[in-house]
């Protein structure tokens, strides 16, 4: 059985729909800000693999809420790390393209130095760290922008906010790869069995939607696709000041994933899926 620590998140619904008979452990039964009472869960379930579908992801409210960040997203995936390490069973973990500063424009390979600009990176990081230090076998997929039918994401605030806007200002100078949500969840199933059978495939992967894309594109994209004459205009992210500072380059180099037979899934077909799952649930029209 695969003990999945997340319910409600885009990543883990996805699971949730790939892998019936995953358990998955929503915040009621899995509180992160409480590391060891959660990696006692892993102890007394034994479970085949864990994936950890949960973090701290409000990206903003991190800077000024950094411990409790830290608790979600560093303590608690060393904790589960750890006690995934103890009963054998592989660990994946996902993280984040905001582990890196962002500089050039070459896409960042997993060994490319990390230095986040953030607080929702830099727990993000000491989360990566911990659970290599944990000494098991595990994988760390680090991926960027997801969206899916579900939850808040980029896809969903587009939507929102054209229903009562003509036009919107939108970076253009931050460049990275849409990922969906259900490409992940595949990724991560696919990850946690190759593991438990080849635990020398263990260690730090990128996995990004391509092609590579400003938020502006990305924006302009979700428009024509769903019809909306909302127009887009791209600004530099100076003109879009967030308590955050966010990479101007999130492009990710998933070359690696190859060993698992996995490759960077075409965002442009998933938010076709994804639109036209959100219509049938009539959350636009
Ligand atoms: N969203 C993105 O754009 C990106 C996400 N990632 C990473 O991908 C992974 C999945 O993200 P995604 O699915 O988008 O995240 P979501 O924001 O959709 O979901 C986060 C989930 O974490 C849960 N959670 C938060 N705090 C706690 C807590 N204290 N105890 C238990 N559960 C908690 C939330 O539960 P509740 O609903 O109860 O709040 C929610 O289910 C994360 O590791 C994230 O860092 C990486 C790159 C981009
Ligand atoms: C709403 C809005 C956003 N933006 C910008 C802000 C930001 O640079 C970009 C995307 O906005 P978001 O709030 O969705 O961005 P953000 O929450 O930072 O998204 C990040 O989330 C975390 C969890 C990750 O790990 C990252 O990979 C990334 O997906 O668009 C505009 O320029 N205009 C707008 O009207
Ligand atoms: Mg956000």
């Amino acid at each position: 059985m695969i003990l999945v620590f997340g319910k409600s998140g885009q990543l883990a619904r996805e699971i949730a729909r790939r892998a019936p008979d995953a358990l998955c452990l929503g915040r009621e039964d899995a509180d992160l800000t409480r590391p060891e009472g959660c990696a006692r869960l892993i102890r007394y379930h034994r479970p085949t693999a864990v994936i950890n579908a949960a973090a701290y992801t409000a990206v903003d409210r991190a800077e000024s809420d950094e411990d409790t960040a830290r608790r979600i997203n560093a303590d608690a995936p060393a904790a589960l790390a750890r006690a995934s390490a103890d009963v054998g069973c592989p660990f994946v973990h996902v993280s984040t393209d905001y582990v890196f500063a962002g500089d050039g424009e070459t896409p960042f390979s997993p060994e490319d130095g990390t230095a986040p600009l953030g607080a929702y990176g830099r727990t993000k990081l000491a989360g990566e760290e911990g659970v290599r230090a944990a000494g098991g076998v595990h994988a760390i997929l680090r991926t960027s922008w997801v969206f899916s039918a579900h939850g808040g994401n980029f896809v969903a605030s587009m939507l929102r906010l054209s229903a009562t806007r003509d036009m919107l200002s939108i970076v253009g100078d931050q460049i990275g790869g849409p990922t969906p949500a259900g490409a992940i969840a595949e990724a991560c199933l696919t990850i946690a069995s190759r593991l438990a059978r080849d635990p020398s495939l263990a260690g730090t992967y990128h996995f990004s939607g391509a092609p590579d894309v400003s938020w502006a594109g990305f924006a302009e994209e979700i428009f024509r696709q769903s019809g909306r004459s909302t127009t887009v205009t791209p600004i530099p992210s100076s003109q879009y000041p967030t308590p955050a500072r966010r990479p101007m380059n999130s492009r990710l180099d998933c070359g690696t994933l190859h060993r698992f037979g996995l490759e960077r899934p075409d965002w442009a077909s998933a938010l076709r899926e994804v639109l036209s799952e959100m219509s049938e649930r009539s959350e636009w029209a």
